[in-house]
């Protein structure tokens, strides 16, 4: 799977599994979950993040990989319709952007949401309903049945009627999945869910992913965390955010994780970071001009 993409000026290091552009050229495949042509994303007219073109095959996980500030969440946003697009074409799951909302699930980071809101873990996994159903229309039985599948699926039916805000992080996190599952959703899309989990949570979460994608869902899911992308995931997208002072983030690499996620991508990606990958801690160094 290509991915439209120049190296960065002065790189060094060559950038595996990057192409120069998409195969069909045609937004909207049967069998892609999203399809991207020379799309760039952003905010109030200003590019945030570049120069995508790509294609997900439909029933893959995608760890979405990048420094902080390449832009991965503006594009999940982007594919949800919430961020700008700036240039070029984006389909999800063959739709408009806005249309395929009612199909795609999310979980946004831990930041954003307000753990405070007096509703109890069921009502917070009822209001994933509303995307597809509205929120005025009753939630009935099988929306009834679907809340419960939802939280017995993230292993947290015992605490359906616990506040929200008393939930651990961990919890938290597994109950806003469930938010996002409770609708039946093809395509997933989750920000960070790994940060801040201890073992048993995080181990939780990537049987979720796997079991996701196995299920023909697709998933793509944004992670500091190679190891997380190795174990659970099928696919990596590598954003990097370039030599320029705001220069907005733009692929390094795309593909089938074994060909994608190579040291080099992963150099040219995280430029004067520390990375791991494969278990082996690298240190890259910014090229200079
Ligand atoms: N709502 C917004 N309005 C304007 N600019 C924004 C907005 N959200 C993000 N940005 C800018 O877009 C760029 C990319 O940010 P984004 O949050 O997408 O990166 P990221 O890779 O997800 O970073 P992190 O790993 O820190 O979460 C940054 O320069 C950021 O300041």
């Amino acid at each position: 799977m290509p991915a439209g993409s120049d190296p960065a000026p002065g790189a060094a290091c060559e950038t595996v599994g990057v192409g120069s552009a998409a195969s069909s050229g045609h937004p909207g495949g049967g069998a892609s979950a999203l399809s991207l042509v020379g799309a760039a994303f952003g905010y109030d007219g200003v590019t945030r993040v570049e120069r995508l073109t790509l294609e997900v095959p439909a029933g893959t996980a995608v760890a979405l990989i990048g420094p902080n500030g390449s832009g991965k969440s503006t594009l999940l946003r982007g594919i949800l319709g919430l961020a700008e697009l700036t240039a070029g074409e984006v389909r999800v799951l063959g739709e408009t952007p806005r249309r395929a909302r009612r199909f795609v699930g999310t979980l946004p980071q831990a930041d954003t949401r307000d753990a405070n809101l007096p509703l109890t873990l069921r009502q917070v996994v009822t209001m994933g309903l509303y995307r597809s159903r509205g929120a005025l229309r009753p939630i009935g039985r099988d929306g009834r049945t679907a809340v419960s599948g939802a939280l017995e699926r993230v292993g947290l039916a015992a605490l359906a009627r616990r506040r929200f805000g008393e939930l651990s992080g961990g919890q938290q996190q597994r109950g806003i999945l469930a938010r996002a599952l409770v609708s039946d959703p093809r395509l997933l899309l989750l920000d960070e869910p790994f940060n801040g989990l201890d073992r048993e949570n995080r181990e939780a979460l990537l049987g979720l992913v796997r079991g996701l994608r196995e299920e023909g869902r697709t998933v793509i899911v944004s992670t500091h965390d190679l190891e997380i992308a190795q174990e659970a995931c099928t696919h990596v997208l590598l954003l990097s955010s370039g030599h320029e002072a705001d220069q907005p983030g733009h692929p390094a690499a795309f593909g089938p994780l074994d060909e994608a996620l190579t040291l080099a991508a992963v150099q040219h990606a995280f430029q004067d970071t520390t990375v791991e990958l494969d278990h082996h801690t690298v240190t890259t160094t910014r090229e200079t001009e």
